[in-house]
């Protein structure tokens, strides 16, 4: 599965890290290989009691034999994270930086590393904990076809990879899968209230929106039909679901859903302005 087994740090072991991890592991990624740097006792006890990985308090110390560095900390911490990194290694050490921030292009990593010549940009999301990630990569031109492959390889093995030809692709990404696991939960959690509002239990509720999610995934992802052919399907005419529909319509969802994409990717945009 991995042709390259690379020793592999993760600074910051929040939730992406985590669901990153999860899935290396998962897959059959050596453990020992991989360490993860965390200031509190509490996330790296949780790491390594999870994962069998290896975990240090100091970022140096854990990304100094690295021969990948993933960048996991929130973006408005990566300035001062990479700096003191940079300066506590005594360089960049012409490692692989494999960033999963939103809204910190290449050239703002670039200056944080001290012009570390070798950067990778991907955007996953939480799904990959269960190998079911989706991620954006992109590498600036001059990228080698090795730091390209490994990049790849490791995200593929969490999920689906796809390549983006210009680094603003990656906000795209964010829009349509990065942060797109949360709009299907708001959804999810809709259906799920009104559920309970109409009589069954949490558990009963919950089992019907899960359900009935995954199944709907599932068709999309079997099936070659258009995903608007498939809701065709459900909707009888003059039934149940074209009301539904209609009264979606009449709320302008789909408008709905490509302001909140946009507002996605001006958010993006502008965190690359402020970083
Ligand atoms: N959560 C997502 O769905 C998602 C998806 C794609 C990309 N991302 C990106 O992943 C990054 C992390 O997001 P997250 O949701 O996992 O956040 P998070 O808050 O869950 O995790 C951040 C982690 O960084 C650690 N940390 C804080 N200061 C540190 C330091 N000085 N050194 C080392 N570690 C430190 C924290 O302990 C925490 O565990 C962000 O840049 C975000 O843009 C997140
Ligand atoms: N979570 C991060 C955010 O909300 C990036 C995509 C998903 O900014």
């Amino acid at each position: 599965m991995f042709d390259q087994q690379e020793k592999v740090t993760f600074i910051g072991g929040g939730n992406m890290a985590r669901s990153i991890i999860g899935g290396l592991i998962k897959r059959g990624y050596p453990a020992h290989l991989i360490t993860v740097t965390a200031p509190t006792d509490r996330t790296r006890q949780r790491m390594a009691d999870d994962f069998g990985v290896n975990t240090a308090e100091d970022n140096a110390k854990g990304a100094k034999e690295a021969d990948v560095v993933v960048l996991a900390v929130k973006p408005q911490l990566l300035d001062i994270v990479c700096e003191r990194l940079v300066a506590d290694m005594g360089g960049h050490g012409d490692k692989l930086y494999l960033s999963i921030a939103a809204g910190v292009t290449v050239d703002t990593l670039q200056a944080y590393l001290s012009g570390a010549p070798r950067i990778v940009r991907t955007m996953p999301n939480t799904p990959s904990l269960l190998g079911l990630g989706m991620t954006g990569l992109y590498a600036p031109t001059g990228t080698k076809q090795d730091d390209k492959l490994f990049s790849q390889s490791l995200m593929a093995a969490v999920g689906k990879v796809v390549w983006v030809e210009e680094e603003a692709g990656i906000n795209h990404v964010i829009a349509a899968a990065g942060s797109a696991p949360a709009y299907f939960f708001l959804f999810m959690e809709a259906i799920q209230t009104e559920a309970e509002n109409m009589g069954f239990d949490t558990e009963t509720a919950r089992l019907l929106v899960q359900q009935t999610a995954q199944g709907a995934a599932q068709m999309v992802t079997e099936s070659d039909l258009p995903i608007s052919t498939l809701r065709s399907q459900v909707t009888s005419k003059g039934g149940t679901t074209a009301e539904a529909l209609r009264t979606f319509e009449e709320g302008e969802l789909s408008t709905l859903v490509a302001k909140a994409m946009r507002a996605a990717v001006a958010r993006a945009e502008e965190m690359a302005k402020q970083f």
